[in-house]
């Protein structure tokens, strides 16, 4: 049979199989070929009479986060608010070039839409080339568009705290919070202090990722990888960037850069171009073994 792995616990991996859920141990194997099966692995599991079952094999991953520890993520959902807490547009491009990097789409929902509308932002989003949307968890703006985007494909909310990401979820599918309180309560910790993951099944054929790692990744930093491929988390770039002057340009300050000819005349916003020169910057202060 094959299902995900929609839970890991103290060596148990809950694995939903089109529904039912089957608790499962990992094969030795996996210990010695050093393979650690992840929340949203798709798997092979052998089930035994008593309802038992062994994980036997892990399929191979679209992709992987290490905070938190998560694969095969479909569609990364950043929600950020011009209202308070306002969101840092640094940390919405941070965390889109990740999912960048991994090939994780990202929409970009700006929440609280009834109180404060960050037009210009929004705009900066849908043309770089984002799914954009206007959203407010208090009267439902936005919240069917979001349940079409994200219906049967496995996606993690992220945001700053207090941003509305439970709110969202809890408009896309009320008693869903309750459901998400019940389990932390069981842990006997708060919901942001855990790092497990764990993934939900929402009744438009959605699996969502309650992923406190994700909610708080001020504390992160860089994208994890070489500068000079930064370039490539940034998808609006795309069209200029073999048209520079010089070969290996950084898009930084060089003479008959193509990037930012295109910023001068208003083809890539400013604020981008700023969160793409701090993940330039941060990225060659990591030393190479740390990349991932
Ligand atoms: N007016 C308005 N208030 C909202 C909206 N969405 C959320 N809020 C309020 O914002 C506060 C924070 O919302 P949460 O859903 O708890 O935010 P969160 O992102 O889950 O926060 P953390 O759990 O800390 O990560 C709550 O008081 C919500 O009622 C919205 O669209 N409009
Ligand atoms: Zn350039």
């Amino acid at each position: 049979m094959e299902g995900i792995i929609f839970k890991a616990l103290s060596g148990f991996y809950y694995v939903d199989c089109g529904g039912r859920t089957v608790t499962c141990r990992a094969r030795g194997k996996f210990r010695h070929e050093k393979i650690k099966p992840l929340v949203g692995d798709r798997v092979s599991v052998t089930v035994q009479a008593d309802g038992s079952g062994t994980v036997d094999t892990v399929l191979p991953r679209k992709n992987e986060f290490q905070r938190p520890a998560v694969a095969n993520i479909d569609l990364l959902v950043v929600v950020a608010s011009g209202a308070v807490p306002v969101t840092d547009p640094f940390l919405i491009d941070r965390v889109v070039a990740m999912a960048e990097r991994r090939g994780c789409e990202s929409v970009i929902c700006f929440n609280k839409w009834d109180l404060e509308q960050p037009q210009g932002l929004f705009e900066t989003y849908q043309k770089a080339g984002f799914p954009t949307l206007r959203v407010s968890a208090e009267n439902g703006e936005g919240i069917d568009a979001l349940s079409t985007l994200i219906a049967e494909k496995v996606c993690a909310f992220t945001g700053n705290s207090g941003v509305g990401k439970s709110s969202i979820l809890n408009a896309l599918e009320p008693g869903f919070h309750l459901q998400v309180g019940d389990v932390s309560d069981k842990l006997g910790r708060g919901r942001h202090t855990t790092r497990h993951v764990e993934l939900y099944r929402l009744k438009n054929g959605a699996v969502v990722a309650d992923t406190p790692g994700f909610s708080s990744f001020e504390e992160e930093t860089g994208v994890g990888c070489a500068p000079e491929e930064v370039q490539y988390a940034f998808r609006e770039f795309a069209p200029y960037l073999d048209r520079c002057r010089f070969v290996g340009c950084a898009h930084v300050k060089e003479k008959g850069c193509a990037v930012l000819e295109a910023l001068a005349a208003g083809e890539i916003a400013q604020s981008r171009h700023d969160s793409y020169v701090r993940l330039y910057e941060q990225a060659k202060e990591v030393p190479e073994w740390e990349r991932k």
